[in-house]
């Protein structure tokens, strides 16, 4: 199980994350709604343990480990893996190759192939280069296979969705139900319904916080009402936030 208890993170005096406590357990799929600049991404950011995002408030734990300490590459080892909202993009790598990355042992072709498959792509992308000759949405396809080839144990896609065009909502949910099948913790931000409605449990996030939990048609229907026309500020000249008042 991942736990966050009490995480605040805070830039420049502001108060970006608020006080989250939260527990993902293992093998299920949870979707996190919310606003432009709720703090999703930087809750994504906190739990991978990238460096500039290392300095917050409150503990992490998978299972009984204390991720406090752990940087990126430990926190990979341990599973935990991250699809950020960007595209993947590594000159000089092809798909083959990069499918290859993260893997213990080479895979075989025929893997990939099924992987790729997954996501809409046929081999004949497996000697492309992941690299600007790509679109961003294939780069973004071959990281989610890349992904599923991975079966980590805790995977937080950001906005999965992000530049995939929307007749592949089935494309991203087979992903989803490959990724829970193999037993991964799912974790996916995203503002797409359809995506959402892919969880066993949604929650919606506001100011930093996490606002409300329930089932995904529950938090999507409160999303809409509450956020839709919601003049609720999350920008950075947001002083009214600073260092952890409450509102
Ligand atoms: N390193 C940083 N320096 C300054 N401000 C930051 C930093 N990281 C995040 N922020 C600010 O924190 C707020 C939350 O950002 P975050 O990217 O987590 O939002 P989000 O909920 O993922 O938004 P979106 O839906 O637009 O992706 C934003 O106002 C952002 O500008």
């Amino acid at each position: 199980m991942l736990v966050l208890k009490n995480v605040r993170y805070k830039k420049n005096g502001r108060a970006i994350l608020r006080d989250m406590t939260v527990q993902f357990e293992d093998g299920k799929v949870y979707a996190m709604l919310g606003n432009n600049g709720v703090g999703k991404s930087t809750l994504a950011s906190i739990i991978m343990g990238l460096e500039a995002y290392r300095e917050h408030e409150g503990e992490l734990y998978l299972d009984s480990i204390s991720l406090k300490d752990l940087g990126v590459y430990e926190r990979a080892k341990l599973g935990i893996t991250l699809a950020l909202q960007e595209p993947v993009r590594f000159d000089g790598i092809t798909v083959r190759e990069y499918l290859n990355l993260g893997g213990k042992q080479r895979l075989s072709r025929d893997e990939i192939v099924e992987a790729l498959k997954l996501v809409g792509l046929s081999e004949a992308y497996l000697d492309r280069y992941v690299d600007a000759t790509l679109s961003g949405g294939e780069r973004k396809r071959v990281e989610l296979a890349s992904i599923v080839l991975l079966k980590p144990r805790v995977v937080v896609l950001d906005e999965p969705d992000s530049g995939i065009d929307i007749m592949s909502n089935e494309m991203i949910k087979a992903v989803v139900e490959k990724l829970k099948s193999n037993g991964s913790t799912v974790i996916v931000i995203t503002h797409r319904e359809e995506i959402a409605m892919m969880a066993d449990e949604a929650y919606l996030m506001c100011g930093g916080r996490l606002l409300a939990s329930g089932t995904p048609q529950e938090i999507v229907t409160f999303y809409k009402k509450l956020c839709d026309n919601c003049n609720h500020v999350n920008s950075p000249e947001d002083n009214e936030g600073r260092d952890g008042e409450s509102r």
